[in-house]
């Protein structure tokens, strides 16, 4: 290699040193020393705020968005309140509900009358005979009306559209509803037998005389239509109010279950006191009503149809201390007397065995603590199986 050719060597690596050593530098003196942001930092400081912002107000917006169908669906769902007369039968006409039950045409009959309403009785144009049960349209409370009566209206037809749909041969199903301002009628058949509260006052001034068989079909028949109404309609429905007068018999003495979970909707809105002997001592200290107080009520009914003594005959208050009907049947039960309470125009050959098991299966049904109640399921089960014991 010649001379010329080294210093040529020499000054391109001296350029080259050069070159580095100024870029060196430039980076030391950007990560040393603090300067004024560039003018790519900026953007890029820009860039990510832009997505920042633009990510929170889609967010918020698809919120919007998706609460707003919400409502949308929620308002196109909502029932329509039906105003006149409705009829889930097609042998009732609108027609005819409007001008016989409506406007009295029909001359009713009086059936049965307390202080929420009153049952009567109709012949319609195509001499169709129906119950109709007239009571103060449910939207009062203490007297004065609710201030929004939408929800509650609505409330109360889904109510009698669930009664409309009971299809059970123990339950009687609504036939049709008529809603004036201040009165609402349900349509029932009429069942000419009347009710079981009925046929115990004609049994016990022997105007009717019906044996422990008969009273036997008709317990077994009054569980299967609670057993319907709390295991198989969906949702469930309690009865609230069962006692004998809301029990209908039919020719064959066949139990039709009447007044399903009315009496909740006529309490909620007047706040009408629980009196009766059937109610469970539960529902006199909380609003908590279960199927276990419809079983209570069915054991009084049931300790009524196996000693024939009227749980509100003064026999059970004063100062005797006996206090109720299941008091001093279970008072009987410990002492071992319990065929003292029998019916004695019931007991025929055979019959007091069973009976004696049917007054263990009524004093359990009227246990103090709901828990200790059985189901309607077990309780059928229990009733069917009375014979084979
Ligand atoms: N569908 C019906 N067919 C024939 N008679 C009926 C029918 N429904 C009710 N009744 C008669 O009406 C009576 C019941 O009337 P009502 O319901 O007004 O009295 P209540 O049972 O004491 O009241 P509530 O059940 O509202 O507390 C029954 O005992 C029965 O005689």
């Amino acid at each position: 290699m010649g001379r010329k050719s080294i210093r040529k060597a020499l000054e391109i690596k001296s350029v080259f040193l050069l070159f580095s050593f100024s870029q060196i530098s430039e980076t030391l003196s950007h990560t040393t020393s603090p300067s004024p942001p560039s003018s790519s930092t900026a953007n890029l400081r820009r860039i990510l705020l832009g997505v920042l912002f633009g990510s929170l107000t889609g967010g918020f917006a698809s919120i919007v968005f998706l609460l707003s169908i919400r409502f949308f669906v929620l308002f196109a769902n909502r029932i329509p309140i039906l105003d006149g007369p409705v009829t889930f039968s097609s042998k009732i006409s609108v027609k005819t509900l409007k001008s016989v039950i409506s406007d009295y045409s029909g001359s009713p009959q009086l059936l049965g009358s307390n202080p929420n309403g009153k049952y009567l009785k109709f012949v319609l144009d195509n001499q169709l005979t129906v119950a109709v049960k007239m009571m103060l349209e449910p939207n009062c409370s203490k007297g004065s009306p609710r201030k929004n009566l939408g929800p509650w209206k609505r409330e109360v037809q889904r109510e009698l559209e669930l009664l409309a749909k009971v299809n059970h041969r123990n339950v009687m199903s609504l036939r049709a509803y008529i809603r004036d301002s201040d009165r609402l009628s349900l349509v029932y058949d009429y069942i000419p037998n009347g009710s079981l509260d009925d046929a115990m006052k004609r049994l016990r001034s022997d105007k009717l005389l019906f044996g422990w068989e008969l009273r036997h079909r008709i317990a077994v028949g009054i569980v299967k239509g609670l057993k319907y109404l709390h295991f198989e309609c969906t949702p469930r429905i309690l009865h609230y109010d069962l006692k004998p007068s809301n029990v209908l018999l039919d020719e064959n003495f066949e139990p039709k279950l009447a007044d399903c979970g009315l009496a909740r909707l006529v309490m909620a809105s007047l706040d009408t006191s629980v009196s009766s002997c059937y109610v469970a001592p539960e529902c006199f200290q909380s609003c908590r009503y279960t199927d276990k107080c419809d079983i209570y009520s069915f054991g009084v009914i049931l300790s009524f149809l196996l000693t024939g003594r009227d749980p509100s005959d003064p026999f059970f208050m004063g100062v005797s201390g006996r206090g109720s009907l299941g008091r001093w049947l279970r008072h009987l039960q410990h002492a071992g007397e319990a065929q003292e309470a029998l019916d004695k125009k019931t007991v025929g050959e055979g019959d007091e065995e069973e009976m004696l098991m049917a007054i263990r299966i009524a004093l359990v049904c009227q246990s103090d603590l709901p828990a200790d109640r059985p189901s309607s399921d077990e309780l059928e089960a229990m009733l069917t199986q009375l014979h084979s014991f």
